[in-house]
């Protein structure tokens, strides 16, 4: 058996290439990267670079062609509800209600069903959908599905929770409602999380850490600490947005990606 090491997330010189005959199948190359138990992650970087394809290898969906990942120093190999994923577009079962969908990983478990009604509730209060549980998931306005497609992510305890771009597609109003939702919980339950954006406010609101990879084959070209977010919990507003040293971090990171 592998040692538990400091690290939950190792990413050791990773790279993937996905073939083909023009030689443009290398999605990222030498990519290492450490997460420590309860940080927020978010990755930046141009369109392209790679930033799915490394979620893919976190999730466990996909090998890389070298080096290795790995979760409490064990070698990432197929999929695990130790890692919950959360898509821009939910992957919900639609004809479904919302209890069904939230509960699904569970009784894949067979989790009796007493606890699974009790963790059900539970999570729902979690993402604000108290009341909505018998409703079917076509019913729901996009971050309503979003905020049900967290709860049954979160239902598994995940040791990580990889999110990749998963309020790309809401309105502004409801995607500032989501990041102080998912924000909220973070801080809560000291979840890690690993999340994707292409918004740069999104990163620096959310990520205790921002990552920023280069364009494609993507490589790490910074990775720093970020303190807005544990600001805006401090304060309960997101006011630091307007400050000056928000502004100048936002105009760092946008430059890299434009490089
Ligand atoms: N299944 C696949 N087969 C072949 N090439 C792929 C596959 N998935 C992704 N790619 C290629 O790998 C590269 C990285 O894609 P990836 O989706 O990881 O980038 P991304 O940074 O997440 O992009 P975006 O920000 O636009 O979502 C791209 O050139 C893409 O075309």
């Amino acid at each position: 058996m592998a040692t538990k090491t400091q690290d939950l997330i190792t990413v050791d010189n990773v790279s993937l290439d996905y073939g083909g005959s023009d030689g443009n199948g290398s999605a990222i190359r030498d990519v290492s990267l450490n997460i420590h138990p309860g940080e927020f992650v978010c990755v930046m970087g141009p369109s392209g670079c790679g930033k799915s394809t490394l979620l893919k290898i976190l999730a466990g969906f996909i090998k890389p062609t070298a080096g290795t990942a790995s979760l409490d120093g064990h070698e990432i190999d197929g999929i695990d509800a130790q890692r919950g994923v959360v898509f821009q577009n939910s992957t919900l079962y639609d004809w479904y209600s919302v209890k069904k969908n939230v509960g699904f990983g569970l009784s894949m478990r067979h989790v009796a069903r007493q606890t699974i009604a009790k963790e059900v509730d539970t999570y729902l209060a979690e993402v604000k959908l108290d009341g909505w549980g018998d409703k079917k998931v076509f019913e729901l306005s996009g971050g309503m599905k979003q905020r049900a497609a967290i709860a049954s992510a979160l239902i598994n305890k995940p040791e990580i929770l990889l999110m990749d771009e998963p309020f790309g597609a809401l309105d502004a109003l409801t995607k500032n409602q989501m990041q102080n939702l998912i924000r909220r919980i973070w801080a809560k339950s000291h979840n890690t999380i690993f999340f994707i954006t292409h918004d740069v406010n999104e990163a620096l609101l959310l990520g205790s850490r921002v990552v920023v990879m280069s364009k494609h084959p993507g490589r790490i070209v910074a990775d720093f600490p970020a303190p807005f977010t544990s600001d805006i919990l401090r304060d309960k507003d997101d006011d630091i947005r307007y400050s000056g040293d928000f502004m100048a971090k936002r105009k760092e990171i946008l430059g890299m990606i434009r490089r």
